[in-house]
């Protein structure tokens, strides 16, 4: 994604301040939503009011660990791609992380800029929708979202862990995780999937079929490619591909990012209880909805 940068310096800074923040002090609550305070501040949340988004803004919009920088990767392969400038993450992507004078510097860049938000529908600055900003809306099934959470936590030297899996798992479905709970940003998502300027991917169909998922996101954002393009930027953009670059573009945090990259790896954490526990809760909240559709459950997250 990026050499040496602002990118990875970002991510470096948070595992630092991370390696002395327990669990119990990680979160602080930003309306009614927990943050990581490693990488969130209040104050950054008040100068987001102020962002302005451009028209031309790709804006990437996901629950964490549903593949936000797969995408984001494929982005900047597709911007490269066309005219042949690397596209250098003058900041950390995550829209909402990093200091709040992030949004003045900002407006300098050059177009397109890339945001990426794991906010929920409604805690997106107004100016994305006022401005029309196109979204590319990334979901996962909550499964496997949920296992590739805790691993990251309990993985990662630097990031606070959990005391077992069962414990991440009472969270998780309380919504007591960094950036809240996923049904909750599911629920928010589902009214708006079908509004002008969003585009809905799953992470599923793109491990299913890359090409045509890389062809369908170049089309929504504009990019013409040839065919040879594609299927390049499909080749780089493999888990095994961009595993073996994880270092180089996103510092120590690379390989435990790019941990498995597969579907159903939750049968190998959930037992029946937290099955049936989360299909009940996947009933509730959207079950007969257009994106419960969309996420084809049935398929991915029955055993
Ligand atoms: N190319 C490719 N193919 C398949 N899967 C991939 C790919 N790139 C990233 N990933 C997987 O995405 C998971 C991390 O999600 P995010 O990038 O959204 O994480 S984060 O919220 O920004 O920390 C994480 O999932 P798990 O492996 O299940 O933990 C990554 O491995």
């Amino acid at each position: 994604m990026a050499t040496k940068s602002k990118f990875i310096d970002y991510i470096d800074e948070a595992l630092e301040k991370s390696k002395e923040t327990a669990l119990s002090r990680l979160f602080f609550t930003h309306q009614g939503i927990p943050y990581p305070i490693t990488m969130c501040t209040s104050e950054t949340f008040q100068a987001l009011d102020t962002f302005e988004a451009r028209s031309n803004d790709i804006v990437l919009a996901s629950y964490p660990k549903c593949g936000s920088n797969w995408i984001l990767h494929i982005i900047s392969e597709l911007i490269f791609a066309e005219s042949n400038k690397k596209y250098e993450y003058p900041e950390f992507p995550i829209l909402e992380c990093g200091d709040p004078e992030k949004y003045q510097r900002m407006k300098q860049f050059p177009s397109p800029r890339i945001l990426a938000t794991h906010l929920h529908y409604d805690k997106l600055p107004g100016s994305i929708f006022k401005n029309k900003a196109k979204i590319l809306v990334i979901f996962r099934n909550p499964k496997d979202t949920a296992v590739s959470f805790f691993h990251f936590h309990n993985d990662v030297p630097d990031i606070p862990s959990y005391g077992s899996w069962d414990e991440f798992f009472r969270q998780f479905m309380k919504g007591q995780v960094s950036w809240g709970s996923y049904f909750d940003f599911a629920i928010n998502w589902n009214k708006h999937l079908d509004d002008e300027n969003v585009k809905f991917i799953l992470y599923e169909d793109l491990k299913k079929n890359l090409t045509a998922g890389i062809k369908q996101i170049a089309e929504f954002f504009g990019f013409s490619l040839t065919g040879e393009q594609i299927q390049t930027i499909s080749a780089q953009s493999t888990f095994q591909a961009m595993r073996a670059k994880s270092q180089e573009t996103h510092g120590a945090v690379g390989p435990f990012l790019f941990r498995k990259g597969e579907v159903g790896d939750w049968k190998n954490l959930f037992s029946e209880t937290q099955n049936q526990e989360m299909d009940e809760k996947f009933k509730q909240c959207l079950a007969g909805t257009s994106l419960g559709a969309k996420l084809k459950y049935e398929s991915y997250c029955h055993p």
